[in-house]
C-alpha cells in the first residue's frame, strides 16, 4: 500500500479530550475517529488491526468446534418480550419502530435471537452439543462513553452460544470456549488473567472474565500473591476469622454528637479506630428496606448484597428515602429502635465488634457501648469488600489487587433462555428436554484498545507481529533521489513477491516526518532507503527494541526471514 493516497492521518498532538494512551494514540496514529460521543469510525489501519484480531478469533472459535454465524442487529422487541428482558432494560437498550410501527431493539447481546433460532432449527439429542458464534456489532446506550472504543456505545463483538443436553456437556463446552479465550489473548501478545467474576444480570452459575492487566482497567482483581487464585473484587469471598475481645460488655449509653457524620468524625469524636464503629447503610432491595451494617474499617460489597438478598434489583436509598424511614439523615441511622418492616443484615465481622459505636437513629446522637446481639439482632454473612492483605480464600497466601481492562467474558447459561424461549429437544428415549446453555463473548474493538494500552512507548504503538496492521513499513528517506527512488519502488515489488504486507512510504515528505510518523504507526519492522541506496545498502530498523542492521538488499530476504521467526 503506497502512503502518499493511503487514509491515515497522524496527528502531532494528543487530543483534548484523550484521557488514555489507547485513546491518544488510536486517534493520532490514524486508526479511528470520533463520529459522535461513544461511537466511532474505523480508518483503513484501525480495520485492518480488527481483522487480524477477528482472524485470530475465527481460528481459535473453529479450533474449538464453533460455527460462525451472522444474526441481525435489528431484533423483534417480541423475542425480549418472551424472555422477559424487554422491560428489565432502561436507556441503555436502544429501541426503534419500522415502517409500520412495529417494535424492535438494536442487539446489546443475542441469547434471544440466537435461541429463536437455535429452537426452530434443532429439534433432537443427536444434533447436540452445538457451539454458534458471530463477530457482529452491538449496541448499548452507555450514560458516559469514554477511554474511546474502551467504552463506546457502539462496539464489535464476538459472541458465542452453546446448546448442550446435559450440565457435563455445558462443562466441556465451557472448558473449550475458557482455552480458546486463552490461546485468543495470548496469541493477541495480551497480559491477561481469568478471573472468577458476577454473572450480573445474565443469570447462570459459573463465569469468568478474561481481564487484560493495566492501570487504567475499570475492574479491580482481586489476586493471591502464592497461588493462582485470581477474582473480580465484586465477587472475591472474604474468610477472614474475627476473635471477640473478652472486655466486659458496658452499658450501652446515647451520646450527643452534633455534626458528627462520618466514620472519621465518629472514630476521632469518640477516640477509638474506625474498626470499633458500625457503619450502617440503607439499601432499598426489590422495594424493600435493608440495613446492611459493616465494620467501620470495611466497605459494603453491593453485588455480595445483591446476590446474598437474592433480589432483582438493589439500590443505595436516597437521603430522601432514609429521612422518610428512618426519620433522620444517613450520618446517624443504626441498627437500634429500627421500625420492624426494615430488615437487618450484616457482615461477619460487625459480630466481633465488642463495646462498638453506630448512629442512634436520631439527629447529631450515637450509641456508644453497643454490644451485636444484646443491642441488636442481624443476619450475618459475607458482604464487605475484599482488601488487599486479607487472606486468599483459597488458603494461601494474601490478596493483592490490580486493575483489569475486561476484554472477554464466558458464562454458564444453563435454562433461563430456553426455558424462557421453549428450545427443547427430544431425547434418545423421545422425552422433550430443555437444552443447556453456554454464552461467551469478547469485546472486539476493545481488544485492539487494550493491545495499544499494553504495546506502546513514548515514540507511539509498537504492534505485536500478530496483530500489526503491516508486516513491513518501507520508507525511502529522499523521494527526489533517483537512486533511492529506484530501489524503494524495487524492493516495494520484491517484499510484496516475498508475501510481506508493505506499507510503503513514497510521499514527498522530509525524513523527520517520515520517521516520527513511521514511530507513531509502530509496524514491527521499518526498512529505510537512504544515502547508501547506490551501495544497494538499507537500514533495517526493529520497532519494538530499536534495534538497527545495516543490510545489503540482496541479504534483505534472509534479514527480514530471521528477525520474524526471533520477533514471533
Ligand atoms: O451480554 C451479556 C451476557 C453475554 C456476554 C457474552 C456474549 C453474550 N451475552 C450481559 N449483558 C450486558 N449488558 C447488556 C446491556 C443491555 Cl442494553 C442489554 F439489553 C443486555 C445486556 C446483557 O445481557
Ligand atoms: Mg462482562
Amino acid at each position: 500500500m503506497r502512503q502518499r493516497t493511503f487514509l491515515a492521518p497522524t496527528l502531532r498532538d494528543v487530543p483534548a479530550d484523550a484521557e488514555i494512551k489507547s485513546h491518544q494514540l488510536m486517534l493520532r496514529a490514524g486508526l479511528i475517529r470520533q463520529t459522535a460521543s461513544g461511537i466511532y469510525s474505523y480508518l483503513p489501519l484501525g480495520k485492518k488491526v480488527l481483522r487480524k484480531v477477528e482472524d485470530i478469533i475465527r481460528e481459535e472459535m473453529d479450533e474449538a468446534g464453533g460455527q460462525e454465524v451472522l444474526l441481525p442487529a435489528i431484533q423483534p422487541a417480541e423475542l425480549w418480550e418472551e424472555s422477559g428482558r424487554l422491560h428489565a432494560y432502561g436507556p441503555e437498550l436502544m429501541r426503534l419502530k419500522d415502517r409500520h410501527e412495529r417494535d424492535f431493539v438494536l442487539g446489546a447481546t443475542h441469547e434471544e435471537v440466537i435461541t429463536d433460532l437455535v429452537r426452530n432449527e434443532l429439534q433432537s439429542y443427536k444434533k447436540l452439543p452445538v457451539n454458534l458464534y458471530q463477530i457482529q456489532t452491538k449496541y448499548r446506550d452507555e450514560r458516559r462513553p469514554r477511554f474511546g472504543v474502551l467504552r463506546s456505545r457502539e462496539f464489535i463483538m464476538k459472541d458465542a452460544y452453546s446448546f448442550d443436553t446435559s450440565n457435563e456437556g455445558l462443562e466441556q463446552s465451557y472448558q473449550a470456549m475458557y482455552k480458546a479465550y486463552q490461546n485468543i489473548f495470548t496469541r493477541c501478545a495480551l497480559n491477561f488473567r481469568a478471573v472468577e467474576a458476577d454473572s450480573g444480570t445474565i443469570g447462570g452459575t459459573d463465569t469468568h472474565e478474561f481481564m487484560v492487566l493495566s492501570e487504567i482497567g475499570e475492574d479491580t482483581i482481586a489476586y493471591s500473591d502464592q497461588s493462582d487464585f485470581a477474582a473480580n473484587i465484586e465477587i472475591a469471598p472474604v474468610v477472614t476469622t474475627y476473635v471477640k475481645s473478652d472486655e466486659p460488655l458496658k452499658e450501652k449509653e446515647l451520646v450527643d454528637t452534633v455534626n458528627i457524620r462520618t466514620i472519621e468524625e465518629v472514630a476521632d469524636f469518640f477516640k477509638v479506630s474506625a474498626a470499633q464503629t458500625i457503619k450502617s447503610l440503607l439499601f432499598i432491595a426489590d422495594g424493600e428496606p435493608v440495613l446492611v451494617l459493616v465494620r467501620g474499617d470495611h466497605d459494603v460489597n453491593e453485588i455480595k448484597v445483591k446476590n446474598v438478598l437474592d433480589k432483582d434489583s438493589v439500590e443505595l436509598a436516597s437521603a430522601e428515602e432514609t429521612a422518610r424511614l428512618l426519620n433522620c439523615e444517613t450520618g446517624y441511622i443504626g441498627p437500634i429502635n429500627l421500625p420492624s418492616e426494615i430488615t437487618v443484615i450484616a457482615d461477619h465481622a460487625v459480630e466481633a465488634v465488642v463495646n462498638g459505636i453506630c448512629g442512634a437513629n436520631e439527629k447529631d446522637k450515637h450509641y456508644k457501648h453497643v454490644n451485636p446481639g444484646r443491642d441488636f439482632t442481624a443476619t450475618y454473612a459475607d458482604l464487605r469488600l475484599i482488601q488487599e492483605g486479607d487472606p486468599s480464600p483459597c488458603g494461601k497466601g494474601t490478596i493483592q489487587f490490580a486493575m483489569g481492562i475486561e476484554v472477554g467474558h464466558v458464562f454458564k447459561l444453563g435454562t433461563k433462555y430456553s426455558e424462557a424461549l421453549g428450545a427443547t429437544y427430544l431425547d434418545e428415549n423421545g422425552k422433550t428436554q430443555t437444552m443447556i446453555m453456554g454464552c461467551y463473548g469478547i469485546g472486539v474493538s476493545r481488544t485492539v484498545a487494550a493491545i495499544v494500552e499494553q504495546h506502546h512507548d513514548e515514540n507511539g504503538i509498537v504492534w505485536p507481529p500478530a496483530v500489526a496492521p503491516f508486516d513491513l513499513h518501507l520508507v525511502t528517506i529522499n523521494v527526489k533521489d533517483e537512486a533511492q527512488k529506484e530501489l524503494g519502488e524495487q524492493l516495494y515489488q520484491t517484499l510484496k513477491q516475498l508475501g510481506y504486507d508493505v506499507l510503503f512510504d513514497d510521499r514527498p515528505e522530509r525524513a523527520g516526518v517520515k520517521f516520527k510518523d513511521s514511530d507513531l504507526i509502530g509496524l514491527p519492522i521499518r526498512i529505510a532507503v537512504g544515502k547508501k541506496a547506490g551501495e544497494g545498502i538499507v537500514e533495517v530498523k526493529v520497532r519494538k527494541t530499536g534495534e538497527m542492521i545495516e543490510a545489503e538488499v540482496a541479504k534483505l530476504p534472509d534479514v527480514l526471514e530471521e528477525l520474524r521467526t526471533k520477533l514471533g
